[in-house]
């Protein structure tokens, strides 16, 4: 059976939802699956944007047809060639014989890469477009546009004149499959998908926020009413809300005054004084507080969250003289996703002698404007009674840290 939902008068929606796959890139856990978004346009000439994972093809098919309405596909438009929305191109040239397929220089030169393009008569069948090249299918005029690194250097995205429709390729894209529900307004986005939406950005296109906004100010200048990204949903109401988390998350600007804490605890001694952080933290008035065992949660998970808050505070126990290998890696991943412009606290624990603060200190100083708390806790593998003044000094400096930014 076809699954297509109605865009606008001339576009549908064609893509797929993939429920079986359990990480994405083959790396981060999507238990709520997640869609590959592809959208026909009908005009005189009809348009394909992207394709589906290979997994899909038989359904995507199906949904293309259907869209199609017995018609044939003049273009397919490539605008980013991961081999989730690349994967069917061949069965799509192969399915409509006379289709050309419209992509940047560099995308073309990936299809070559990644498929044995002679089954479509390569040269013929491919038109490579630059920066600021138009196409008209009829009453539609497509712009396009290079978004390189947003999040691999071939993507472009594409602006519909007449509906006014920015395609967005990975860009406003968020796990998640969709549930019948296309658009952002049939759904609870900001409980249901946002921190889905979040998880996304920071780890997929988080390092690359200088070409996002780079991306931003070109999708400024142009008037969109609607904004059809290549995961999850469709953006016809409220665009400015989720363009201002863009805009956040790409200047690496926390989105909430809050403080999330990371614990690494090999037999809960670190963990139980993360504990009594958080609780003094909350008496002095903090409301958003989270904590997470960085054993237990993924990465994925905790990169977002420090996206999210304002302040982090690292608890550590050191591990064979470095830091907790759990706590390392995360502290890899903060680099290498560019986070910036926190406030950090440490807590160290170590039993004989702890070390955990001071090359936590030292990854920290590797990563850009990362304010670090000028105390930390130091424990020698418990935190004793007789201790609570200086945890609430410790509490006091964060909540004042907290403050300065009002
Ligand atoms: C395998 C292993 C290696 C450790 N290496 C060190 C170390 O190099 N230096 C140190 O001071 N403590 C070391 N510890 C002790 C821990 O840092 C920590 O003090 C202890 O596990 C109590 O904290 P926890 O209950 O949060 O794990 C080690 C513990 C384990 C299990």
């Amino acid at each position: 059976m076809q699954i297509t939902r109605k865009v606008t008068d001339d576009v549908v929606w064609a893509g797929c939802n993939d429920r079986r796959l359990a990480l994405f890139e083959n790396l981060f856990p999507i238990p709520r699956g997640v869609s590959y978004n592809s959208y026909v346009i009908l005009d005189e000439k009809t348009v394909l944007m992207d394709t589906v994972d290979s997994g899909m093809s038989q359904q995507f098919l199906e949904n293309v047809a259907y869209a199609l309405k017995g018609r044939s596909l003049d273009y397919l438009i490539v605008q980013h060639m991961e081999p989730d929305h690349c994967g069917t191109i061949v069965d799509i040239m192969r399915a409509y014989p006379q289709a050309k397929v419209v992509g940047s220089v560099k995308a073309l030169q990936m299809i070559g890469q990644f498929y044995d393009v002679s089954v479509f008569d390569a040269g013929e069948r491919m038109m490579a477009v630059k920066e600021g090249d138009t196409l008209t299918t009829g009453s539609h005029t497509l712009h396009f546009l290079m978004a390189p690194m947003v999040h691999w250097p071939e993507v472009m995205v594409t602006y519909d004149e007449k509906d006014k429709i920015l395609f967005a390729a990975d860009a406003f894209g968020t796990f998640g499959a969709l549930n019948g529900k296309l658009f952002s307004d049939e759904v609870d986005f900001e409980r249901e998908w946002l921190p889905d939406a979040r998880r996304y950005y920071a780890n997929i296109v988080g390092k690359y926020g200088v070409q996002v906004q780079a991306l931003l100010k070109k999708a400024a200048t142009l008037d969109i009413q609607m904004i059809c990204p290549l995961h999850g949903p469709v953006w016809r109401k409220d665009l400015e809300w989720f363009i201002d988390k863009y805009d956040k998350w790409s200047r690496y600007e926390p989105e909430n005054k809050a403080v999330v804490i990371v614990y690494g605890s090999i037999y809960g001694n670190t963990e139980n004084a993360a504990d009594a952080l958080a609780a003094r933290l909350t008496e002095k008035g903090v409301k958003d507080i989270k904590m997470y065992d960085v054993s237990r949660t993924h990465v994925s998970e905790l990169i977002s969250e420090i996206f999210r808050c304002s302040h982090v505070v690292l608890a550590c126990s050191t591990y064979n003289g470095g830091i907790y290998p759990p706590m390392a890696d995360l502290l890899e991943d903060m680099k290498a996703l560019s986070v910036q412009n926190r406030t950090v606290a440490l807590m160290e624990n170590g039993t004989w002698a702890a070390a955990s603060g001071r090359l936590i200190t030292a990854k920290l100083e590797e990563m850009k404007n990362i304010s670090l708390l000028d105390t930390k806790i130091s424990i020698k593998s418990t935190l004793q009674n007789g201790r609570e003044t200086e945890l609430d000094a410790f509490a006091q400096q964060i909540v004042e840290e907290m403050q300065d930014g009002e």
